[in-house]
C-alpha cells in the first residue's frame, strides 16, 4: 500500500502542496481531478522522486521511500507527451526498463511480446517513434512504464493531447491493461468523464489541497467537484441533439 502523509512543497513564497495525505491499495487506480495550476504535476514529481518535498513522508508497505532515488522508488511518471527514445524502435523502447534491470533475453522477448499484444501494436514492432501516430506513441510510452511492473504508475494527463476518439480508445486500453497487470496508479486528469471512467477511487485537487472521496457517488454529488453540473450539461446537449434529429 502507498501512504502519503502530510506532504508540503513551497516554491518561492507559494505553497504548492498543502499537507497532502492519502493512501492507495495495490491494484487500485486513484483518479485525481484538478484544474491547471492546482499542483498536480508537482505532486506526481514529488511521488516519483523527481522533485523533493519540504515536509512529509511517503511509504510503500510501511517502508519509507521518500529518501530513495527516483530509480529505487519504482514509482514511474508517465508524461503528458510521450517521451520515447527516438533512435529505438517500438520493441526496444518497451524493452528498455527490462534491459537495464538485466532481465534475460527470453524474459525480455516474452514480456515485450505480451505487452505489444495487449496494446494492439502488432506489426509496428520495428517502427521508430517518428513513424507512429500520437495514440500509438502514447501506447508505447505506457507499455514501457508498465512492462517491468513498477509499484505505482503516475500518469499526468496522459491522453490530453489525443483526439476524442483516440482518447476514448486509450481509456479502454488503459482499463484492460490496468486489470491484466494489476496496476496501482494515480491518474491525473482535468476531464470529468475520464476520471469517472478510469478511477476506482476519486480525489479532487484544488489550490494545493487534496480531498479523497469515500466513493464515486460522494465524488459526483459534491458541488465543489463540478462533476454533476458537467454531467447535466452533457445530458442537455444530448436531448437537444435528439430534438434536432
Ligand atoms: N520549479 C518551479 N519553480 C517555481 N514555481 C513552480 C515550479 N514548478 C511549479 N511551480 C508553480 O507551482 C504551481 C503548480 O504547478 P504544477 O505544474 O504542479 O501545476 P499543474 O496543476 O500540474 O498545472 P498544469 O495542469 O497547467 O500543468 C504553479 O503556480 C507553478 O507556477
Amino acid at each position: 500500500m502507498l501512504r502519503v502523509n502530510s506532504i508540503e512543497k513551497r516554491f518561492d513564497k507559494q505553497d504548492v502542496l498543502k499537507k497532502i495525505s492519502f493512501s492507495l491499495s495495490e491494484g487500485e487506480v486513484l483518479a485525481v481531478l484538478g484544474k491547471s495550476g492546482c499542483g498536480k504535476t508537482t505532486l506526481l514529481k514529488v511521488l516519483a522522486g523527481l522533485e523533493s518535498q519540504d515536509l512529509g513522508e511517503i511509504s510503500w508497505d510501511n517502508q519509507p521511500v521518500h529518501q530513495l532515488s527516483a530509480a529505487e522508488r519504482e514509482m514511474v511518471y508517465v508524461f503528458q507527451e510521450p517521451m520515447l527514445f527516438p533512435h529505438l524502435n517500438v520493441f526496444e523502447n518497451i524493452a528498455f526498463g527490462l534491459r537495464i534491470r538485466k532481465y534475460s533475453e527470453t524474459e525480455v522477448q516474452q514480456k515485450v511480446d505480451r505487452m505489444i499484444m495487449e496494446l494492439a501494436l502488432e506489426g509496428h514492432e520495428r517502427k521508430l517513434p517518428s513513424q507512429l501516430s500520437g495514440g500509438q506513441k502514447q501506447r508505447v510510452a505506457f507499455g514501457r512504464a508498465v512492462v517491468f511492473s513498477p509499484r505505482v504508475l503516475l500518469l499526468d494527463e496522459p491522453f490530453a493531447s489525443l483526439d476524442p476518439q483516440t482518447r476514448s480508445t486509450m481509456q479502454q486500453v488503459f482499463l484492460k491493461v490496468a486489470r491484466d497487470y494489476q496496476i496501482t496508479a494515480l491518474f491525473v486528469t482535468h476531464d470529468v468523464k475520464e476520471a469517472l471512467v478510469i478511477g476506482d477511487q476519486f480525489a479532487l485537487m484544488e489550490d494545493g489541497q487534496f480531498t479523497v472521496y469515500k466513493d464515486k457517488e460522494t465524488f459526483v454529488k459534491d458541488p465543489v467537484t463540478g462533476v454533476q453540473r458537467e454531467l447535466l450539461f452533457w445530458k442537455e446537449i444530448e436531448h437537444k441533439s435528439i430534438e434536432i434529429r
